[in-house]
């Protein structure tokens, strides 16, 4: 197999990142600036890859007015680019995280995208996504793509590439799972909404996977937050824990084990050696105020703290 992966982001952001001792709702809260990243959850998987040496593409939609950080991000880091440009503002999100670690994404909206520009999409993107051995589709959609719409694209795309890893919430989750993706990344919260049942326990996460594989998803992990992550697929379950981090953002996490997963599956290493390199890739996110491997040593070390647990 050889090594090129695309990233798809219908509805990307920059993201505000900051800091507060307690957040107080209807007060005024002062909060300290981190950064302001150009992200989204395909771009973010973007970032990770290129940084493992990955050849890695990037597509959806990016807003004509303020598209400038997108483009200095991928021409300074390698990406390809294959973003469409629509009219408006790509939206910002605000990530708050507070002395007790807890994160608070306020996720706004951002541009609209007309339907001669959906259809623009669905036409190009189906023209040059085949060449690609995986393809992540991941996030929310952006006012103008109903979630009917997405999922007849992703049928086509799924016809294209056996390949889809998929990792979005709430409708957009639903409407693409319609399409029976190779691989998908829910958080237990996602989750629990798709089986509309509370899952308290590691063994009703497991049996909720279990029913997910038999709709034809051949892998599905579960991200657990600091528990770690599970993923359930033909050859068994494991259970990664992390070790305890210090957490400066957890924003870009669940993208960044993505991203673990996607190098682990390309390398063709065994599902406990490639969810112990996601757990770890994940775990050095929180670490930090983005996303992105800076040490490749760091890496190693971390992966020799996860605790990989055979789950039966
Ligand atoms: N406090 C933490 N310490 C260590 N690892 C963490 C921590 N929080 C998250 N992780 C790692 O990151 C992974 C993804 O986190 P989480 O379950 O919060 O994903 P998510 O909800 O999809 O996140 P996001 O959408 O913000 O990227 C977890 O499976 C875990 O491996
Ligand atoms: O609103 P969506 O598309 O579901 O999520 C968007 C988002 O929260 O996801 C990334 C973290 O995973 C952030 O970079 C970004 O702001």
């Amino acid at each position: 197999m050889s090594r090129k992966v695309a990233t798809i982001t219908l509805n990307p952001a920059y993201d505000l990142v900051g800091s507060c001792s307690a957040l107080e709702l209807g007060e005024v809260n002062h909060i300290q600036t981190t950064g302001l990243h150009a992200a989204g959850k395909g771009v973010n998987v973007a970032r990770v890859l290129k940084n493992l040496g990955i050849d890695v593409t990037v597509g959806g939609f990016i807003g004509r007015d303020n598209q400038d950080g997108f483009q200095q991000l991928f021409s300074e880091s390698g990406i390809a680019n294959r973003f469409m440009v629509v009219p408006g503002r790509t939206r910002i999100n605000v990530k708050l995280t507070e002395k007790s670690s807890e994160v608070t994404d306020l996720n706004f909206s951002g541009f609209n995208v007309p339907p001669q520009d959906w259809e623009r999409f669905v036409t190009d993107s189906l023209s040059w996504l085949g060449q690609f051995d995986m393809i992540t589709v991941s996030g929310s959609l952006p006012s103008g793509v109903s979630p009917d719409a997405f999922t007849e694209w992703m049928l086509r795309l799924r016809s294209l590439c056996s390949c889809i890893i998929f990792d979005s919430s709430r409708e957009a989750l639903i409407a693409g799972l319609k399409a029976s993706p190779w691989l998908i990344k829910p958080n237990r919260r996602e989750l629990e909404i798709w089986a509309n049942r509370p899952l308290p326990t590691m063994s009703d996460i497991v049996n909720a996977a279990h029913e997910l594989r038999a709709q034809g998803i051949a892998h599905v992990v579960i991200s657990l937050g600091a528990e770690g992550a599970l993923w359930v697929n033909n050859s068994g379950a494991w259970l990664a824990k992390p070790p305890i981090c210090e957490v400066v953002s957890t924003v870009g996490a669940g993208d960044s084990m993505v991203a673990g997963l996607i190098y682990g599956l390309l390398m063709r290493e065994s599902s406990e050696h490639t969810l112990r390199l996601a757990t770890a890739v994940a775990a050095l996110a929180v670490s930090q105020t983005s996303v992105g491997i800076g040490n490749r040593l760091e890496l190693a070390a971390m992966m020799s703290r996860v605790n990989l647990i055979p789950f039966n």
